[in-house]
């Protein structure tokens, strides 16, 4: 369904993708964890052709993209390759079901977009994405009454309504409580899975990876670090895949220890026992946090 070959992205003298080999069945929930500016982003932009790789090797839902430089051959790779992204992007004053059947507008003629008729299948469609989402009983609710996360299942519900082969989700559950998080990827795990849609993750929290990813693919510097069943992934490894960063979502605490002049001195502690340091925070960045 997806397999990369030494791709390639530079913007300028910056390489942020440095022959990336991936590889993902029919089904597969595949998560991609990553500091900041790993690359994640870009990766998913190339795989459908929002930005263009330099170099290597790309077939994503039985397309070559590469090769797919004409309008009709990239318009053919956006109907397969449906995106959702961390801000959930619906029309607030629409209907639930509206934005969702906005999910078809791929497959129904122009005029029927622009009159926004459509057919009694696609309604029914977009029904059974909503019920997988949990959301058919908001069918006809106006979308900004929604909460974030619902808002986010209903992002969700539009992307399988565009029978896509793969799902490209860029931080879908960024803004969203653990809970709701929880929920969200779940929905899209199990809805992608009955349907045998491809999903290729991007997400900063490796409780997450780990819980939902069926493989969990870690992305340093534009390059693959490890590949792994999230059983078999150790913490040398994340601890590799973040170091110099932050931690994997590893900071506990941060506690004010002191205050001096023109700053404070806090305790961060980690994840594991006795993982602790104290820093200073000057007065100037306080300030801007
Ligand atoms: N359109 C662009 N033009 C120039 N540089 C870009 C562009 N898009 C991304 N970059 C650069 O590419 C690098 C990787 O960015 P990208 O957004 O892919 O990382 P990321 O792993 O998704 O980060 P984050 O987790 O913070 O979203 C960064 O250095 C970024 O500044």
């Amino acid at each position: 369904m997806i397999r990369l070959r030494g791709v390639t992205k530079r913007f300028g003298d910056n390489a942020v993708l440095r022959g990336v080999d991936l590889d993902a069945k029919p089904g597969e929930f595949l998560v991609v964890l990553g500091p900041s500016g790993a690359g994640k982003s870009t990766l998913l932009r190339c795989m459908n052709r929002l930005a263009q790789a330099d170099e290597g090797a790309m077939t994503v839902a039985g397309l070559d993209v590469a090769a797919g430089r004409r309008a009709a051959q990239v318009r053919e790779l956006r109907r397969r390759v449906a995106m959702v992204f961390q801000h959930h992007h619906v029309v607030p004053r629409l209907s639930v079901v509206k934005n969702v059947l906005t999910g078809r507008l791929g497959a129904v003629s122009t005029w029927s977009s622009v009159l926004q008729l459509f057919r009694a299948a696609d309604l029914e469609l977009a029904m059974d994405c909503l019920e997988r989402v949990g959301l058919a009983h908001k069918a006809r609710d106006r979308t900004d009454s929604l909460s974030g996360g619902q808002m986010q299942r209903v992002g969700i519900a539009r992307a399988l309504a565009q029978r896509p082969q793969v799902i490209l989700a860029d931080e879908p559950v960024a803004s969203l409580d653990p809970h709701t998080a929880r929920r969200v990827l779940g929905d899209l795990r199990q809805a992608c899975r009955a349907l045998g849609i491809t999903v290729v993750c991007n997400l900063h929290q490796v409780d997450y990876a780990r819980e939902f990813g069926d493989r969990i693919v870690g992305l340093s510097q534009g390059r693959v670090l490890f590949d792994r069943l999230p059983d078999a992934l150790s913490e040398d490894e994340l601890n590799a895949l973040y170091a110099g960063h932050a931690g994997h979502a590893g900071l506990q605490l941060i506690t004010p220890v002191g205050g001096v002049e023109g700053g404070v001195d806090v305790r961060i502690e980690g994840r594991a026992e006795g993982d602790a340091t104290t820093a200073r925070v000057d007065a100037p960045a306080l300030k801007e946090a």
